[in-house]
């Protein structure tokens, strides 16, 4: 047997039928988020409807024969999905369709969380590590906390890696290097077009050392202003082009997510993760919010001190105020 851990994790993707969840079950299945001994148990979750669809992909699965892959329970049963899983990937929300205001969107959403946060209260384990991608990711990751008070706040998190993983491939192309010699792209705030991709701390490898960019780079403009609108605008980008939404990308950033927070950053790296603000740099209290964190010991720690000029501030003072509207609305729709 290819795995030697005897407890096998119970990992949790929801919208299992659709199209990011596609790309995600292999990295999941062939160990590259928790590892290459360690063993799996898929619990795939859909809605009724999409059961069909989701007995294809379970078809698949097998047909892979992933050697880690202890068993798969696809599902359309909250309870059955969500009980005693160890991690959670809640992909499946409801997408906008055309017409739909952002207000409606999000209600949708809330609505769905909030079940969901129930069902993480009920029936996970209690320190259960959940990744909410589902947009939209960061309030949805308030509401899913805020119906699951017995679990940590701290473990309910939402995804802003694919915006950091965009930024630095970009980073790299513009200054011809590669993507592993580019760290320390900060993503500030909401998963949306208000993100404030930061610049700033960003360091490159050169000749065996990490220098601050603006050492191999002098196009100050673009790093300080062009690169925000090209992440900020990058999905929609895709959307364009496919005629789908970015899922690849998006899989692999969830993995990328997952992976870091199971086995730690590494030395001087940070990574951006949505998570609970306790009042930093001067974010609410409450909100989800992306800031740089390291990772040690499956804890995240949001990396302290790091200064803030005007630039800064202003713009990550305009994604505060857009989730802060978020949150009101969705705490509105919760009494609902
Ligand atoms: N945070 C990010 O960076 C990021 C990036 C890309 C996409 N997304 C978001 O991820 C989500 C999924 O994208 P996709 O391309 O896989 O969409 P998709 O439409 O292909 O798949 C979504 C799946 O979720 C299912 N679903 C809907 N409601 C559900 C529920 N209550 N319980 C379980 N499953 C449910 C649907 O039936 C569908 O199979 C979308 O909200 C998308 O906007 C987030």
């Amino acid at each position: 047997m290819a795995g030697d851990n005897k407890t096998p994790l119970r990992v949790l993707i929801t919208g299992a039928a659709g199209q990011i969840a596609y790309s995600l079950i292999p990295l999941i299945a062939k160990g590259e988020v928790f590892g290459q001994n360690q063993e799996i148990i898929l619990h795939l979750l859909d809605i009724q409807p999409m059961l069909g669809v989701l007995n294809g992909v379970n078809m698949e699965i097998s047909d892979c024969a992933f050697p880690l892959l202890r068993n798969v329970v696809p599902t359309a049963s909250v309870e059955e999905a969500f009980k005693d899983i160890d991690y959670a990937f809640l992909v499946g929300a409801m997408p906008r369709r055309e017409g739909m205001e952002r207000k409606d969107l999000l209600k949708a959403n809330v609505k769905i969380f909030k079940e969901q946060g129930g069902a993480l209260d009920k029936y996970a384990k209690k320190d259960v590590r959940v990744l909410v991608v589902g947009n939209p990711a960061n309030t949805n990751a308030l509401i899913c906390s805020k119906f699951a008070p017995s679990i940590p706040k701290e473990n309910i998190t939402a995804m802003t890696r694919l915006d950091q993983n965009r930024g630095m491939a970009q980073i790299a192309d513009h200054i011809k290097t590669r993507v592993q010699d580019v760290r320390k792209l900060v993503i500030w705030g909401n998963h949306s077009n208000t993100q404030f991709p930061d610049t700033r701390f960003v360091e490159v490898s050169k000749d065996g050392n990490w220098v601050a960019v603006a050492n191999v780079q002098h196009d100050a403009k673009w790093l300080k202003e062009s690169l925000i609108p090209i992440v900020q605008k990058r999905g929609a980008e895709v959307i364009a082009a496919r005629k789908l939404s970015s899922a690849m990308s998006a899989a692999q950033a969830a993995a990328d997510h997952m992976k870091d927070w199971f086995h730690g950053t590494k030395k001087d790296e940070w990574v951006s993760m949505a998570v609970v603000s306790k009042g930093e740099y001067g974010v609410p209290e409450g909100l989800v919010f992306s800031f740089p964190v390291t990772v040690a010991n499956k804890q995240w720690k949001i990396v302290p001190d790091l200064a803030l000029d005007e630039f800064a501030r202003e713009k990550i003072k305009i994604t505060t105020t857009e989730l802060e509207e978020e949150r009101t609305e969705a705490s509105a729709a919760t009494a609902e």
